[in-house]
C-alpha cells in the first residue's frame, strides 16, 4: 500500500510516518509541508525522524504527487484539510482524515467525498477510545436522563481547536442515546451563578504543558458519581490507529467509514 503522509514534521505526520516505516504493508512515496519550508526537497526519513533515509521527498504540493499513492493519512489542519479532500476527490485516491475542529458544513465535505471516494474520518483513532466511547452509549443509555454529564478533556497548550475533536464524538454519542441532538443540550464552559441546568452535557477544555491527551466523562448522581476516564502518554497510540484506519481502506470501494469498522465495533 502506498502512502502519502500529510504535514510529516508535525507531532502527529512524524510519528505517523514513523510508523508506517516499520510496517511492512506500508510503503511511504511522499511527505507533503506547507510551501516555504527549509526541507521541502529533502528526504522524508530525515524530515519526520525516523532514522534513515526513505529515499522519497518532501514536497510542497500534494498535486504534484497523489497519483504516486493509494492512500493519503492527513493530520495537519482544517484549511490544509478542506485542500487534502478536494485534492484526493480529483485524483480517486483513498483518505484518512485525523484533523479536529472542523465545522458541520466543514465535515459535510467529508460526507461527500464518500460518494467518489473511500473515505474515513476519525477524531480519534486510539481503540481504548473508541472503547470508551462504546461504555458511554452504554451509561447514558441507562441513566443519561438521571445523571448530571459533564466533559473534561485535557491537552498540550498548543492545540488550536477547543472542545477536542474527541470530546464531541463523545458528546454525539451521549446525546444520541439519550435520544437528543447534542447542539441542543452542549453548554460549554460554566460561568456565572445560576444552577446546573439538568438534561445539559457540559464542557471543559484544560491546557497545559505537553498532555497528550485526557479525556474523563463524569455522570453524576446525588452522594455518587461515575468517571469514565481514557489518558494517553503520548500520541504513538493515535499514530499506530492511523496506519490501521489507511491500511484498512486500501482496496476498498468509495463511501464513507469509521475507525468502528476498522476495529469492528
Ligand atoms: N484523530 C486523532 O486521533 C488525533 C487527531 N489529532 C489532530 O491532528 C491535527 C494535527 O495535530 P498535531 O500533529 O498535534 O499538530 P502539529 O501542529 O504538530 O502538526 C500539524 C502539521 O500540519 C502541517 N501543515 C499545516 N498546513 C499545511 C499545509 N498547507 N500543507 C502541508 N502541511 C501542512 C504543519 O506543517 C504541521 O507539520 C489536529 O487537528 C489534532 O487535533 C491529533 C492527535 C490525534
Ligand atoms: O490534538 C491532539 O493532541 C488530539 N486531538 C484529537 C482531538 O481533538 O480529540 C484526539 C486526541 O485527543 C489528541
Amino acid at each position: 500500500m502506498k502512502l502519502i503522509v500529510i504535514g510529516p514534521r508535525g507531532k502527529m505526520g512524524k510519528l505517523i510516518t514513523q510508523v508506517a516505516a516499520e510496517r511492512e504493508d506500508m510503503e511511504l512515496v511522499a511527505g507533503v509541508a506547507p510551501r516555504g519550508r527549509d526541507y521541502i526537497g529533502t528526504d522524508l526519513g530525515q524530515v519526520a525522524m525516523v532514522g534513515r533515509n526513505l529515499n522519497v521527498p518532501v514536497v510542497d504540493d500534494l498535486e504534484s504527487v497523489i497519483d504516486s499513492c493509494d492512500v493519503i493519512i492527513d493530520f495537519s489542519t482544517k484549511e490544509m484539510a478542506m485542500e487534502v479532500v478536494d485534492c484526493a476527490v480529483r485524483h480517486k485516491k483513498a483518505l484518512v482524515c485525523g484533523t479536529t475542529g472542523f465545522s458541520e458544513e466543514e465535515k459535510k465535505k467529508f460526507q461527500d467525498a464518500a460518494a467518489h471516494i473511500p473515505m474515513l474520518y476519525a477524531a480519534n483513532t486510539s481503540k481504548l477510545v473508541n472503547i470508551m466511547n462504546k461504555l458511554l452509549e452504554i451509561v447514558t443509555s441507562s441513566v443519561g436522563d438521571e445523571a448530571d454529564i459533564e466533559i473534561l478533556e485535557m491537552h498540550d497548550q498548543w492545540k488550536k481547536d477547543a472542545p477536542s475533536g474527541t470530546s464531541k464524538e463523545m458528546g454525539e454519542i451521549m446525546a444520541q442515546a439519550m435520544g437528543k441532538k447534542l447542539d441542543d443540550i452542549a453548554v460549554y464552559g460554566r460561568h456565572g451563578s445560576s444552577p446546573r441546568e439538568k438534561g445539559t452535557i457540559g464542557y471543559h477544555s484544560l491546557r497545559a504543558g505537553n498532555i497528550p491527551s485526557s479525556h474523563t466523562v463524569y455522570f453524576g448522581f446525588m452522594g455518587e458519581r461515575l468517571e469514565i476516564t481514557h489518558h494517553s502518554y503520548n500520541w504513538e497510540c493515535f499514530a499506530r490507529g492511523a496506519c490501521d484506519c489507511a491500511a484498512y481502506l486500501a482496496g476498498k470501494e468509495p463511501g464513507f467509514y469509521t475507525i468502528k469498522d476498522v476495529l469492528n465495533l
